[in-house]
């Protein structure tokens, strides 16, 4: 190390023992604080009547009592918040106090005078002001002076602030990584931020959790993080880009510029499965945020749905698409899957609903026990009586009302009917005082006397009839009177209906030629009551257009991560849910392994959903996860992917090993992953093409490896060794990757491309693919010098 720089290298560090020291200071002082506040809570809650002097006796000893009592909820209401501020604090500082700080920046300010020092800025996941001199001694990394380290390097540079853009000079830029207390690594660079200390970041080993990456944030990433303009913000990125790594970060940086508006529960993520919401929910609370909601469309798909069918999930379908190649009628269910996920299907419904205005309704009968109250004949003939130029929403309640009034007058005659006598002897004692109290109320205000017999069992009749009719009603009040499967099931049961409507549409060139067998496929569902995952989302909207629009206020921001894997139907569907909210949609076209047509396949549909002006696209292409010769090897497998750019990482080259049969085949993993263990490898997967496939294998290793079987997405992330599909896998990483049967038979049809691609892409350090006999052309077909063959 130069002279120099051990000099500067001690400053810092004498710094670094300042200002952990002041922390240490603020810390214990805010300790006594939240011990004695929080003394003060449990008291003044304790003595809370003590301290009120209550008198009722006139006006003015009322309005006294009152103002005691309103004096002594605002001095706990004024100690509950002192006591809440002083603990975030706390939390804060205590997070601090381990690594205060990662980098510096020294500024000069455009106009400062020429003797003037620059002004040293050091940024830290929060910011620290010491009281005393009125100094932020660090500056938290969202604050808008920060976004100098992360846009610039040395030289000229400027930031924006709500007061408008400030330029300067910068002097220098400081990168250090500082662990309990001390400084282990410290880099000056010239070069965009990042580099040395990415490195290091970069080569770590993987972990269960996702890590926050605030301190090597690079340029384009801090756009994605602090674009804060446009409703909706579109990231397209290549595998390992760090898409969701700059999601998360931007929820923290929302979160952070908005506090005064923004709550953590209003934004929610939008997940590939469950098991991934776990894996990233720890970046959040490590940043010292509370963690957004998350959740996946399937989550609400069957929240919404499961209560009428059996809801298919993505996972199965995935399975059918990859696994069932040649069940009868696969080609039709692939051509379905894209059809009706597509715009000109959700136009269609739309054309449907029009349609259903004038005719083709389709209602329930409202009965009670077998006893048909209303038919469907006279809901459907009442539905049309009404003025057509009435919505049809709103003639949905009319008809609510309409059928409640029936109700009610059904009521009104019912109870004298001979089952009610026999349901009043089932009443138990607790009815029985139930309404006798009623009675009670009812005849003092009719001064009527008490001992009438006939009225009393008037009363239980009554009260029978009510209870029994309640569940009849509560279906009323929530238009279960329409026979929304029925609605769907015709659209598939009528060819006639399916053409007038797509001919409505403009959407009779979308029509897939075998539309007749996915019709017949759709109604042969229906009517074993499940839905397909591809119908769930139509089915939805359908219902939405009849009932009526269920929408979430509260939520301002959705994040749509792994957005290739949702349609443009989808999209749409979520832009409804969330009529207040900004998006973010992030992902990877390249990585779309779904049937149906993705919504990054086309950025136009996605565009239209808020318009141009009102939409931003951001492109990521540099690749953060993988070494230079992992993405050397996989970038030639898909469309444009010689613009996808390592970071300059070097490991080793991806290997290929053939074997003749499976059990050489897994012989050869096993002898492969005690390899990577004996070379540290904390994390490696084995990865399959379908969940199917994965059990088979953990089952034949399971007694020789400790291995893991992750085959539902419900299961959480693990550390060690895990057997996984590749579909599960989508988002997550590991040091190592092993393929289990890349061969030509398992990975040569298109759709399998993106499959295989995605598999690979997981890798950081190590990738070795194994064939059982000839390997796939989406390996032969890279150049030879990317791997080693074996
Ligand atoms: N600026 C950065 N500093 C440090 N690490 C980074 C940075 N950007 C990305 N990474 C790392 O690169 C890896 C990939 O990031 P991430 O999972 O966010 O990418 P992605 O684009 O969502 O990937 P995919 O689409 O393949 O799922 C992670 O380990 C992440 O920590």
């Amino acid at each position: 190390m130069s002279r120099e720089r051990e000099e500067a290298w001690l400053q810092e560090q004498t710094r670094v023992d300042e200002v952990i020291g002041l922390i240490g200071q603020s810390i214990a002082g805010l300790e006594q604080e939240v011990g004695k506040v929080r003394g003060e809570v449990v008291s003044i809650r304790k003595h809370f009547w003590d301290d009120v002097s209550i008198n009722l006796s006139n006006s003015s000893d009322l309005i006294e009592t009152y103002s005691s009592m309103k004096q002594q909820a605002e001095v706990l209401l004024e100690r509950e918040f002192r006591h809440r501020h002083s603990s975030v604090m706390l939390s804060r500082l205590t997070r601090l106090i381990r690594s205060p700080y990662f980098g510096r920046i020294d500024f000069k300010e455009d106009g400062a005078r020429g003797a003037e020092e620059p002004e040293r800025i050091y940024l830290g996941i929060a910011s620290y002001l010491h009281e005393e001199s009125g100094l932020y001694l660090v500056y938290d990394w969202r604050a808008p002076i920060s976004s100098l380290y992360y846009d610039y390097s040395p030289g000229t540079a400027a930031y924006t602030t709500p007061e408008g853009k400030i330029s300067g000079v910068m002097e220098l830029k400081r990168q250090f990584a500082i662990q309990d207390g001390s400084i282990r690594l410290m880099f000056d660079t010239n070069l965009m931020i990042g580099d040395e200390l990415l490195q290091q970041v970069l080569s770590r080993t993987s972990d269960a959790q996702m890590k926050s990456i605030v301190a090597t944030i690079q340029k384009e990433q801090n756009r994605i993080i602090r674009n804060d303009d446009k409703r909706m913000l579109i990231v397209q990125g290549a595998a390992g880009s760090g898409k969701t790594s700059a999601a998360l970060q931007r929820v923290a940086y929302l979160l952070y510029k908005h506090r005064k508006t923004l709550r953590a529960d209003q934004l929610v993520l939008f997940s590939p499965n469950p098991m991934f919401n776990s894996y990233v929910s720890t970046v959040l609370p490590e940043l010292g945020e509370e963690n957004m909601q998350q959740t996946t469309l399937q989550e609400y798909l069957e929240h919404r749905l499961s209560s009428q069918f059996a809801v298919e999930d993505p996972f199965t379908q995935i399975e059918y698409v990859h696994g069932e190649v040649h069940a009868p009628g696969y080609a039709a269910r692939i051509n379905g899957i894209a059809f009706k996920s597509s715009l000109e299907f959700l136009n269609m419904i739309m054309a449907y609903r029009s349609l259903l205005e004038r005719e083709q309704m389709r209602f329930h009968s409202v009965c009670f026990e077998e006893r048909v109250l209303v038919s469907a004949e006279q809901i459907k003939e009442k539905f049309y009586a009404y003025d057509p130029s009435i919505r049809l929403v709103n003639r949905m309640q009319l008809l609510r009302e309409w059928l409640v009034a029936s109700l009610k007058s059904f009521a009104e005659t019912a109870w004298k009917e001979a089952w009610v006598e026999d349901e009043i002897e089932l009443l138990d004692s607790d009815d029985y005082q139930r309404a006798f109290k009623q009675l009670k109320v009812k005849n003092k205000k009719k001064r009527e006397t008490f001992k009438d017999f006939d009225k009393e069992k008037e009363l239980l009749s009554k009260m029978v009839i009510k209870q029994r009719l309640r569940p009849l009603l509560d279906d009323i009040q929530s238009l279960n009177f329409i026979d929304i499967v029925s609605l769907y099931k015709q659209l598939f049961a009528d060819e006639s209906l399916l053409m007038q409507v797509a001919g409505d549409a403009d959407a009779l060139k979308a029509l897939p030629e075998d539309y007749q067998t996915i019709c017949q496929m759709t109604v042969h569902r229906l009517e074993s009551s499940e839905l397909a995952y591809e119908d769930a989302t139509p089915f939805l909207y359908l219902q939405e257009l009849m009932q009526g629009f269920q929408v979430n206020t509260s939520i301002r921001h959705v994040i749509v991560d792994e957005a290739q894997d949702y349609s443009p139907f989808q999209l749409h569907y979520l832009k409804q849910l969330f009529p207040r909210c900004r998006m973010t949609a992030l992902g990877d076209l390249n990585q779309a392994i779904y049937a149906h047509a993705s919504i990054l396949s086309s950025f136009d549909p996605i565009v239209e959903l808020y318009g141009a002006e009102e939409t931003e696209i951001i492109r990521l292409q540099q690749s953060y996860r993988s070494t230079r010769e992992i993405v050397e090897f996989t970038r030639g497998m898909v469309a444009g992917g010689e613009a996808i750019e390592p970071f300059n990482r070097s490991g080793s080259k991806p290997q290929v090993t053939i074997a003749d049969n499976e059990s050489e085949l897994q012989k050869r993993i096993i002898d492969n992953i005690r390899m990577l263990q004996l070379e540290g490898y904390a994390s490696i997967a084995l990865i399959c093409k379908t969940a199917q496939e994965s059990r088979d294998v953990h089952q034949a290793l399971k007694d020789m490896l400790p291995v893991h079987l992750i085959a539902s997405p419900s299961q959480n992330f693990v550390k060690g060794i895990v057997i996984i599909p590749a579909y599960l896998a989508k988002g997550v990483e590991f040091d190592a990757v092993m393929i289990y049967n890349g061969s030509k038979q398992q990975y040569s049809h298109e759709r399998e491309r993106k499959l295989f691609y995605t598999a690979c892409t997981r890798a950081m350090h190590h990738l070795h693919i194994f064939t059982l006999g000839e390997p796939s052309p989406f390996i032969t077909l890279q150049g030879e010098e990317t791997y080693l063959l074996s």
